[in-house]
């Protein structure tokens, strides 16, 4: 028997500790909160990520946005009432959002609009937005550690580290860096840092931040104020992981200074073959025995069809 009801059949349960929405009922229950946006705002947002409809934004990420508004305003208050109560005039502490999912499921598409929305509300203009990708160690450690092809898989993340940049955020210390990861070069930037100053609210997006370890006193978990795990079937997130390496061999492994670059020529069926070969041997094994299981540790899950769109929202009571 599964331990907890996550999937659609188990909507009817009023035992689960999940509320289940449907697309419908999403935007039904949400339907009084307008976050009114500019034209010019929703062409801004479509430069995000062109593929993302303006149907969904306001469907399923708008009146999401809303709700984490409700949960942002309410632990601003509580923090107000907490300094009175105690005396202390306590640094403020950013509400941090963790974002977790496989790679290539769009978690960094709906942190970057999350971010865009959230900092609409004049309560919490400043909204920053960090990926743990920057906490990979850089090649040279992971191949002396011989796990290059261990990216991603939680042994591959300078955990410590970030257990100390979530705590610092965390604590209302202000002027923290962050350090930098690229794509392009598939290697931490050595010379790039990212300033995190006492921000209203604080994303941190990345294949991990639900993970938990045995031998750990504290997850980075821990620190999350909310988080979200992106879902969706696994031969859909394979076909987007796909589609994403053809489209980057035509554009990003074009560049020389592109890790990939020696992959730039390859024909569309050799291109095919080694991302499905890259899916299979590490991300797919990686979702499987590492992310896929924090999934029901979220707060919300939002469950993706074969075209992005979201099909189910569902929220913990
Ligand atoms: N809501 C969406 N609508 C349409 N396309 C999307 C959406 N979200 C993501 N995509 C597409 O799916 C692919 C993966 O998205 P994204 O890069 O955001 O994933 P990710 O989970 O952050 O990946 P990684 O873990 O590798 O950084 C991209 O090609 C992106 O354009
Ligand atoms: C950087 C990560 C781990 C997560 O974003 C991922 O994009 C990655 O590079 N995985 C390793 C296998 C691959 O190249 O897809």
């Amino acid at each position: 028997m599964a331990l907890l009801c996550l999937e659609s059949e188990c909507t009817m349960n009023t035992y689960s500790p999940y509320y289940t929405f449907d697309r419908k009922d999403w935007k039904a229950a949400q339907e009084d909160s307008k976050l009114p946006l500019t034209e010019e705002e929703f062409e801004r947002l479509k430069g995000l990520n062109e593929k993302i409809s303006l149907r969904e934004v306001r469907d399923i990420y708008l009146p999401l946005t809303r709700l984490i508004h409700l949960y942002v305003s309410a632990f601003q208050q509580l923090q107000e009432k907490m300094n009175t109560f105690t005396g202390i005039r306590a640094p403020k502490s950013p509400y941090i959002i963790g974002i977790a999912g496989s790679v290539a499921v769009g978690k960094s598409t709906t942190a970057r609009l999350l971010q865009t929305l959230l900092s609409r509300w004049q309560e919490h203009p400043r909204v920053d937005l960090v990926t743990t990708d920057g906490f990979l160690y850089p090649n040279r450690v992971l191949e002396e550690k011989g796990i290059m092809n261990k990216k991603g898989f939680p042994e591959s993340y300078d955990i410590k580290k970030l257990m100390q940049f979530i705590s610092s955020v965390k604590s209302g210390q202000p002027a923290l860096k962050a350090p930098v990861y690229s794509h392009l070069a598939y290697d931490i930037l050595a010379d790039e840092e990212q300033l995190i100053d006492q921000p209203d609210i604080l994303i941190l997006e990345g294949i991990n931040v639900l993970q938990v370890n045995t031998e750990a006193p504290v997850f980075i978990s821990d620190f999350f104020d909310f988080s979200i795990y992106i879902d969706a079937e696994e031969q859909d997130i394979r076909s987007w992981y796909i589609e994403r390496y053809q489209l980057l061999r035509d554009t990003a492994f074009q560049d020389p200074r592109s890790y990939f670059h020696k992959f730039a020529s390859l024909s569309e069926e050799e291109a095919v073959q080694n991302a499905s070969e890259i899916w299979r041997s590490i991300n797919l094994k990686n979702l499987m025995e590492n992310i896929l299981p924090t999934k029901a540790r979220a707060k919300l899950i939002l469950k993706k069809g074969p075209d992005h769109q979201i099909q189910q929202v569902l929220l913990r009571k």
